[in-house]
């Protein structure tokens, strides 16, 4: 029999607010557990920084001090993340899938790159680290992203498609899981990232709470048209973004007011996913990410979907734990040679597996040696 591991995800998503950590018990196919989840946010300083990387990163080397600076105080952050997680749970941890963070993403050119240290992670935690879950599958051809479609899969098993489950973090991704199984998923365009930003500069909040000024402005629908007339937008999936993709549309909206510019960049979002080309239309749509707690979002997407459209809540997941959860689960799947890649999913060629396994300065432990 296979054996289950109890695995600690950690997620750093684009919008690069925290980190999210959470225990499964997985054997990399079926999940037999779920347990706590916390998020630890970034100070103000530390998510400046990181955010500055974004613009630059193309052109650093990975021993920038720039570069190198902003791993080091993620990784404390991370770090402090499983300890408190730990804290919550009885009994072992045997393994940490560790995402990083992610500032560029350039797979045409052949590079993906997410920033953390894990033999650091490792040292300091003592558990055995796989991360960098995104440059085989970038290597082989395909979009290193979205990865998360394998886990959302898995917790879907048991329901007949067609099912849509939507994340909108920074950027916002679909796994579409047809009637048949089939499983196509991509990027659909900004998620949170561009209002995250817009909100920044013109209130000094790193959102728009509870879409409070979306509410109050009006849509410059020749705008979002302007911004949707891009060959991202015609190309089907699968396909994938950089969080920077679409920070031309900061400059569409300037001049409008803050209350417009919130109502136009949200409606920009909204009409990318109807814009998403699916095999068929879904019966119903669930949404993860911090974008579900936004209710102009999900009014935009309730009305223009033609489907109900809840949050995961309605399955039983949590939407917040969520994406942590699933690099806990891509660990084990690394660590047990399964696909991470898939021609539907990235668009790489072939199935094949991804993760790089760390133990750095501690005994690999027994059942790491042996067979799985
Ligand atoms: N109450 C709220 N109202 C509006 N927006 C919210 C609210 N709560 C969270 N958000 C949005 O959700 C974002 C965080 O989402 P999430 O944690 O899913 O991002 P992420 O982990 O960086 O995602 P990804 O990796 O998918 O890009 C915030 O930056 C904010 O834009
Ligand atoms: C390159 C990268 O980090 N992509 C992230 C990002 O955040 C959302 C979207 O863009 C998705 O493609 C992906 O994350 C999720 C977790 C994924 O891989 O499924």
């Amino acid at each position: 029999m296979v054996q289950s591991l109890r695995v600690i995800g950690l997620m750093s998503g684009t919008s690069l607010d925290g980190v999210d950590a959470a225990i499964i018990e997985t054997c990399g196919e079926k999940v037999s557990w779920r347990g706590p989840s916390l998020s630890l946010p970034y100070a103000p300083e530390l998510r400046a920084k990181a955010r500055e990387l974004l613009e630059c990163a193309a052109s650093m080397a990975a021993d920038d001090p720039q570069v190198c600076e902003v791993e080091q105080a993620l990784t404390a952050r991370h770090i402090d993340a499983v300890e408190a997680l730990r804290g919550q749970i009885d009994g072992r941890v045997d393994l940490i899938g560790f995402h990083g963070q992610t500032i560029f993403h350039a797979p045409a050119e052949g590079r993906t790159w997410q920033i953390g240290d894990a033999a650091k992670l490792s040292r300091e935690t003592g558990l055995p680290v796989i991360h960098d879950f995104r440059r085989q599958d970038v290597r082989s051809g395909g979009e290193g992203a979205p990865l998360a479609p394998w886990y959302h899969a898995a917790l879907l098993s048991e329901h007949a498609g067609p099912i849509a489950v939507l994340n909108i973090g920074g950027v916002a991704n679909v796994t579409f899981i047809g009637a048949d199984g089939q499983i196509v998923a991509c990027d659909t365009g900004p998620g949170n990232a561009l209002i995250d930003d817009w909100a920044m500069r013109h209130t000094g909040v790193p959102y728009d709470r509870d879409g409070a000024l979306a509410a109050a402005g009006s849509v410059h629908t020749s705008i979002v048209e302007h911004l949707l007339d891009a060959p991202f937008f015609v190309k089907s999936p699968p396909k994938s973004l950089d969080r920077q993709s679409f920070a031309h549309a900061l400059h569409a909206v300037e001049g409008l007011s803050v209350q417009d510019g919130a109502a136009t960049l949200t409606a920009f979002t909204v009409e990318a996913v109807k814009r998403t080309i699916l095999p068929a239309a879904p019966k119903a749509w669930y949404v993860c990410g911090g974008g579900r707690r936004n209710p102009m979002l999900m009014a935009g997407l309730a009305e223009g979907l033609g489907a109900p459209v809840r949050s995961v809540e309605a399955l039983g997941w949590d939407g917040d734990a969520l994406e942590a959860e699933c690099f806990g689960y891509l660990a084990v799947r690394s660590l047990r040679g399964l696909p991470l890649s898939a021609p539907g999913i990235t668009g790489a060629p072939r199935l094949e597996t991804g993760g790089i396994l760390t133990c750095d300065g501690i005994r690999p432990p027994r059942w790491l040696t042996g067979d799985l």
